[in-house]
């Protein structure tokens, strides 16, 4: 019988981490084959399954990333930025698919991912749904469609715990949109209103970051002008959208070359 590819999940104990692990678990098309906690973690040593509060999964939770990540086909890791730059080094050396869903890096984070991308793929994306995929092409084309008179607002909101602001999801849309203006959107980014601001600047892309509760992850895009409005919008309501689209982009990473992927890539979904 052939072997399905092995999956190593990291921050196993974290909110995606334990997602993707009973996502794993119950695929026919990949298996666990290790869980990765930071040293002294209280899971380190435990069954993955056990730690979670259900039935044993035999895997061990782990604290030597080098050798679980050794040990498997694709790394997935939905983590914090200087972790998930420490585990694409290791999955460079190793040779191993590392899908990234960590988000919050900054710019000389993301280009330091370049390094370990001449030596595996890595597939990285600020979400992993199918919808909000689809969300940033519809963006890219609504804002090539509409001039300047249109104002650009992303407007995000996340549960209490989340750390980084705008979301990876918001800067995928505002890069979309600003794809679809011709313009970057390091030009024309407002993120951080308080205060006398003045009026708002023609051209500009806004982000507001709400933070509440257990909100999931929703994403509205504004198109605002004088006497109409469009609202492009997702919901995610279940934390399952993500991990099938990290599931979907490690399958698909196996024998490819290395380099850079994201989820359109992945979902097929380029014009
Ligand atoms: N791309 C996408 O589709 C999605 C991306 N995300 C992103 O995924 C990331 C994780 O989110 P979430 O699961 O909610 O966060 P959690 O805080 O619940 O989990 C984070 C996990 O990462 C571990 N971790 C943190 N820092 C380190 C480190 N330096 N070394 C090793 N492990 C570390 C934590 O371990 P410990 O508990 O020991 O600190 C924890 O297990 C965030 O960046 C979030 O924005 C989330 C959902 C979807
Ligand atoms: O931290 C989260 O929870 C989420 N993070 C991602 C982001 O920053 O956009 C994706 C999703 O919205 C959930």
């Amino acid at each position: 019988m052939t072997q399905t590819p092995g999956i190593a999940i990291t921050g196993a104990s974290g909110r995606m981490g334990q997602m993707l692990i009973r996502q794993v678990s119950e695929s026919d098309r990949l298996h666990l084959s290790g869980a990765i906690d930071q040293p002294g973690h209280p899971w380190v040593g435990q069954d993955v399954g056990t730690a979670m509060g259900g039935s044993a999964l035999g895997v061990i939770v782990s604290d030597a990333a080098r050798e679980t990540i050794a040990g498997a086909d694709a790394v997935i890791d939905f983590t914090a930025p200087e972790a998930t730059l420490h585990f694409a080094e290791i999955a460079a050396e190793t040779g191993v698919v590392h899908v990234i869903g960590t988000t919050g890096m900054s710019d000389d984070q993301i280009a330091a991912l370049g390094s370990a991308a001449q030596k595996t793929a890595i597939i990285r994306a600020g979400n992993m749904s199918l919808g909000v995929n689809l969300l940033t092409q519809l963006t890219r084309r609504v804002a090539a469609a509409l001039d300047e008179d249109f104002d650009i607002e992303i407007i995000e909101a996340h549960h209490n715990q989340k750390v980084d602001a705008p979301s990876g999801t918001a800067l995928m849309l505002g890069e979309a949109a600003a794809e679809g203006r011709g313009v970057s959107l390091s030009q024309v980014a407002d993120r951080g209103r308080d205060g006398i601001t003045g009026a708002r600047r023609r051209g500009d892309i806004g982000f507001t970051a709400i933070r509440g509760g257990d909100i999931v992850g929703e994403h509205d895009v504004l198109f605002a002008a004088a006497g109409e409005r469009i609202v492009l919008r997702h919901l995610a309501s279940d934390r399952a959208v993500f991990a099938r689209g990290a599931l979907k982009a490690a399958l698909w990473g196996q024998g490819k070359a290395p380099g850079e992927y994201d989820m359109i890539d992945v979902l097929g979904l380029k014009d």
